[in-house]
């Protein structure tokens, strides 16, 4: 896992005066599993945008395989699979016709389109729900559904942008089995969310604040270091570090705390 999928150097964004990505240093190893963590607002999606190639850096430099993500940004496009919590699914097409529309959406040529599609069915775990509605699928399903879609054409990273937050739990650790399995074949995981024992699941987590990364670690390793229970407690250390505030605990929706409440 040495060779490297993204790296950044002070990519930053801004829209007029205001900065919504900070001099963000990214180096994200091929086939791991990493987290962008950060409150609402805290950048992530402008983040994953720059690297998407759907909006253009205001400065600093941003590689996705070798790819510039200022001159190169339809190739990176073509290397990237991406889901978000809205499932972008037909909801009057059966499972195998979502899947079909996909296939031709990707120009999956022909002669391999069958066996690709039969390929997503097995890995996403569908057998069986071919014919059903997708409207009647639960969420773990329609998320499994949709996961499949957006690996059609095969690409080297994926985008998952809070992925489970509409799935049961029982579903979200079905999900997360498929994902480990890709990345053993090769695909690289960057995925943001609100969820602390799904972030616990990545290789490394970066944490965003006010558009800057705070911190960043194996989360296992930073956990220790900090020698806290979980990585909220984490993120709220690097929080307080940064701000010099005493934070209340919530990562959603960081509250700090008075001095006078705070007994200083
Ligand atoms: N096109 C835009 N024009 C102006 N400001 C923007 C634009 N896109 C994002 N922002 C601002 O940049 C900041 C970061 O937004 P971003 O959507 O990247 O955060 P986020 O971490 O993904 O939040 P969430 O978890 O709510 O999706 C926010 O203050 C947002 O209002």
């Amino acid at each position: 896992m040495n060779e490297l999928a993204i790296i950044t150097k002070n990519l930053t964004k801004r829209f007029d005066r205001f900065t919504a990505v900070d001099k963000m240093n990214l180096q994200i190893p091929k086939g791991s599993i990493y987290g962008l963590l950060g409150p609402n607002g805290a950048g992530k999606s402008t983040a994953i945008r720059m690297l998407c190639g759907v909006i253009t850096p205001t400065e600093g430099k941003g590689d996705v395989f070798g790819l510039d993500v200022y001159k190169e940004s339809e190739k990176i496009k073509e290397n990237i699979g991406y889901m978000s919590q809205k499932f972008s699914l037909y909801e009057d097409l059966t499972v195998m016709e979502n899947l079909n529309f996909y296939a031709n959406i990707y120009s999956i040529p022909k002669k391999i389109k069958k066996e690709r599609i039969v390929d997503i069915i097995n890995m996403a775990g569908l057998e069986g729900k071919e014919k059903s509605m997708t409207k009647t699928l639960s969420g773990g399903w329609k998320q499994r559904l949709a996961l499949g879609c957006c690996l059609m054409h095969k690409p080297k990273l994926l985008i998952l942008d809070e992925p489970t937050a509409a799935v049961d739990p029982v579903s979200r650790r079905i999900f997360w089995q498929i994902i480990y399995k890709l990345t053993k074949e090769g695909i690289t995981v960057l995925v943001t969310t609100h969820y602390m024992d799904e972030a616990e699941s990545c290789d490394e987590v970066a944490f965003l604040f006010g558009g800057k990364i705070i911190g960043r670690g194996a989360p296992k390793e930073i956990i220790r270091k900090k020698n806290v229970k979980n990585l909220e407690d984490v993120f709220i250390s690097y929080v307080e570090e940064q701000t010099g505030e005493k934070v209340e605990a919530s990562f959603n929706k960081i509250k700090f705390i008075q001095s006078d409440e705070a007994g200083e």
